[in-house]
């Protein structure tokens, strides 16, 4: 059993943090509250969003009579966070600024800050997530690995954002809210008084960008370079853009001049192109492969890839979507994912993010989706999976002890 005295908890201003330090407090732990300050720009209203949640953040420490610190983490936001978000719009991919702010910022900073210079003996946030050494690491075992395991409440689920966090702060984190569901939570909030933080507005998306217009945020830090919309079927030149960093892979492409609806397929990021198609299901969009980069797992590479085996698992890169049968090669040291089904919309540069049951296995960028059902002439919203599994294994060199079938 771990020792645990001192807990510093993430406080947001926001209604979940509030309720996990409620939970804390009522456990008798001694409790300090972290403000982390990651952005320090206003928006084009001057309205600092970070001064106003700090607001209500200290007002809950306050009422809980808990000491509250604000601590800059704007350095490693930046430098971690948000200029990897920079090169990867460069370079034509969507990225997932949320996963690695889970990663550097709340745990590794925030982790570090809290157990080196306010010698905590555990953090908490207020994540809907659970871990194998339980909501207050009342299973703590030093010598076991900790699994990062689903919230109770599946649609609140969090750990999707979670998929990159490091072994040894994920070990010391309690996540309080873990078993209870969101409706719960709100509840709780308002029987101890703290209605207004319950009202409050959930937080959605890229922390710092708020309510802006992200096609105007975003052209700020990436230069605008115009170059043209292209039809994939027809090859067609079908309308202009300012830059393939406003444009993400699904999204409707709101062309001037056209009715017909137009949705962003690919990039082509030396010719500075985009390539549309026709329909919200064209077959372009749709693919059942992906190749992705080394990936993350959270305690140790699975034992099916470590004996050269395929890892049947499940998928999942978007927060609303539901889970998909996969199957995972190691090639060198990436993955080759084969899903079961196909996908609309698989985008480079978001996080492809593997579960077995309950468990969040890990996680790996993705860097390009499989040929589209378009590509290979079929037309139908079926699995190609078999057509070209054997192309897979010789092309990518998989050295594979087994072939499955699902
Ligand atoms: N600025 C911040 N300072 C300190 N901790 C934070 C901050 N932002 C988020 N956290 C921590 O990370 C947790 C998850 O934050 P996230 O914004 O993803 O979810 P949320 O459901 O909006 O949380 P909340 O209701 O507490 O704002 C929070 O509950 C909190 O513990």
């Amino acid at each position: 059993m771990l020792k645990i005295r001192k807990v510093v908890i993430g406080i947001s201003g926001g209604v979940d943090s509030a309720v996990t330090a409620l939970f804390l407090k009522h456990k008798g732990y001694n409790v300090e509250g972290v403000f982390m300050q990651n952005w320090d720009i206003t928006d084009e209203t001057g309205i600092c969003k970070s001064d106003e949640d700090y607001k209500d953040a200290s007002f809950l420490c306050t009422k809980l009579n808990i000491p509250l610190l604000r601590v800059n983490f704007v350095k490693q936001y930046w430098n971690e966070v948000f200029s990897d978000l920079i090169k990867e719009y460069e370079t034509g991919h969507t990225p997932n600024p949320d996963v690695l702010c889970n990663r550097y910022v709340k745990f590794d900073a925030f982790y570090h800050h809290a157990r080196e210079t306010l010698n905590a003996d555990a953090i908490a946030t207020g994540h809907y997530a659970r871990t194998s050494f339980g909501s207050y690491l009342e299973h703590y075992q030093p010598n076991k690995d900790v699994h990062l395991l689903k919230a109770v409440d599946k649609k609140k689920d969090q750990t999707l954002f979670l998929c990159q966090v490091n072994q040894r702060a994920l070990r010391k984190t309690m996540f309080p809210l873990g078993s209870y569901v969101k409706a719960d939570v709100k509840k709780i909030a308002v029987e101890n008084g703290l209605e207004e933080i319950a009202k409050k507005k959930e937080s959605m998306g890229i922390c710092f960008i708020g309510t802006r217009n992200f096609p105007k945020f975003i052209s700020e830090y990436v230069n605008n370079k115009p170059g043209n919309f292209i039809d994939i079927e027809s090859g067609l030149i079908v309308g202009t853009h300012q830059g393939i960093h406003q444009w993400t892979i699904g999204q409707r492409a709101n062309i001037e001049g056209l009715p017909m609806a137009y949705f962003t397929v690919k990039k082509d990021v030396k010719n500075n192109n985009i390539y549309v198609a026709q329909g919200t299901h064209h077959s372009s969009l749709y693919t059942d492969l992906l190749y992705t980069s080394k990936p993350h797992w959270i305690h140790s590479r699975p034992t099916e890839l470590q004996n050269g085996n395929i890892l049947e698992c499940e998928f999942k890169f978007q927060h609303i979507e539901e889970f998909i049968r996969c199957q995972l090669y190691e090639s060198n040291e990436a993955l080759v994912v084969l899903l079961e089904k196909t996908r609309r919309a698989i985008t480079p540069g978001q996080f492809a993010v593997f579960y077995k049951d309950d468990e969040c296995l890990g996680s790996a960028k993705i860097v390009q989706g499989g040929p589209s059902l378009q590509t290979l002439n079929s037309g139908k919203n079926e699995s190609n999976a078999w057509r070209y599994k054997e192309q897979l294994f010789s092309k990518y060199n998989i050295e594979c002890n087994e072939k499955k079938d699902w």
